[in-house]
């Protein structure tokens, strides 16, 4: 795989000497899709911005398939396409109008064959003549991505596609963002949603306090940080857990009526069948079964948190 985007060492101090960004390296892969998660003021939209050279850097630089994002701004913006968390769409124009536009504003020649495409690929071709104003939120959304993608760019960078979307369209925008990646676009998206990073992401970055605390594949990270729950329901409520039991990983549910013990998904033996066992002996009678395995969130969630101690 070859990088399309390379970050080195970048820096953003903002004026009145906030440090947004502490020196972050990344190197984005053509055709992955990266998911940035990183809790409220982190720096992912700084990072964004400052990649598709809205923001100039402090230090450190960016190449965007080679080209220099302060020194060869035009070419390196050329292969760039940015959705913005805010819309920011004129509210009389229509719709084929704003996206044709966008793409005149590359220098890209006339090319409506290539309009209709995404327009029909975003669902908007019926609503190519309805001026921005008449749209729902979810489609003035869809107009962003459709206006981003109008110059035909390599690199998309969606700064939180769907925040005040409804399920329903936030799956849409899942399945746009995959044909998007079959097509050959690289993607990268900041959240605040994981299970969006869990649904679509190729690797994920987490980013807190402007610096990026890991970059790793999503199911290399699910595996190396996961941790498997099993619950134990009992026929019949206990009061505390019982003394040999004490060296399992166990925790009791308020009502007494489930224990879950906590293991690793890595450890070579879960210690299951010594456990039910120990159990039995102790007179717990089991009623059934069920295994949870962490999410990305509980991942997330423990690593900012170890950040913040
Ligand atoms: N123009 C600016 N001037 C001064 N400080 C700024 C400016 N823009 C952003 N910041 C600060 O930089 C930090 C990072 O902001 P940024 O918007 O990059 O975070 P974010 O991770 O995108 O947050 P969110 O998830 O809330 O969108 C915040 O503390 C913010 O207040």
């Amino acid at each position: 795989m070859t990088a399309i985007v390379e970050i080195r060492n970048l820096r953003k101090t903002y004026a009145g000497g906030f440090e947004a960004l502490k020196g972050v390296s990344l190197k984005i892969e053509e055709g992955e899709i990266l998911a940035l998660l990183g809790p409220n003021g982190a720096g992912k939209t700084t990072l964004i911005s400052t990649i598709c050279g809205i923001t100039n850097p402090g230090g450190g630089s960016v190449t965007v398939n080679g080209h220099d994002v302060v020194a060869d701004y035009r070419n390196a913006r050329r292969v760039i396409g940015l959705v913005p968390q805010e819309i920011n769409l004129e509210p009389f124009t229509k719709v084929i109008d704003t996206v044709k536009f966008s793409r005149g504003l590359f220098g890209k020649p006339r090319d409506d064959a290539y309009i209709e495409k995404i327009l029909r690929q975003l669902s908007l071709w019926d609503k190519k003549d309805s001026r921005s104003m008449e749209l729902s939120g979810g489609m003035k959304r869809r107009v962003l991505i459709a206006k981003a993608l109008a110059h035909e760019p390599r690199v998309l960078f969606l700064d939180e596609p769907t925040a005040g979307v409804d399920v329903e369209l936030r799956k849409d925008m899942w399945e746009i963002v995959a044909e998007l990646k079959a097509n050959g676009v690289t993607i990268i998206l900041t959240t605040h949603y994981i299970e969006e990073a869990e649904a679509i992401a190729d690797r994920v970055g987490v980013i807190s306090k402007g610096e990026l605390l890991l970059i790793e594949e999503k199911d290399a990270l699910m595996a190396r940080f996961g941790q498997k729950h099993l619950q134990i329901d009992l026929q019949d409520p206990t009061s505390e857990i019982p003394k040999s039991l004490s060296d399992y990983d166990l925790t009791l549910s308020d009502d007494g009526g489930c224990l879950q013990y906590n293991y690793d998904t890595r450890g070579e033996r879960t210690g299951i069948t010594q456990l039910l066992n120990d159990i039995a002996a102790a007179g717990l009678v089991l009623r059934d079964l069920r295994t949870e395995e962490s999410s990305l969130e509980e991942i997330f969630v423990s690593l900012v948190r170890e950040e913040v101690a």
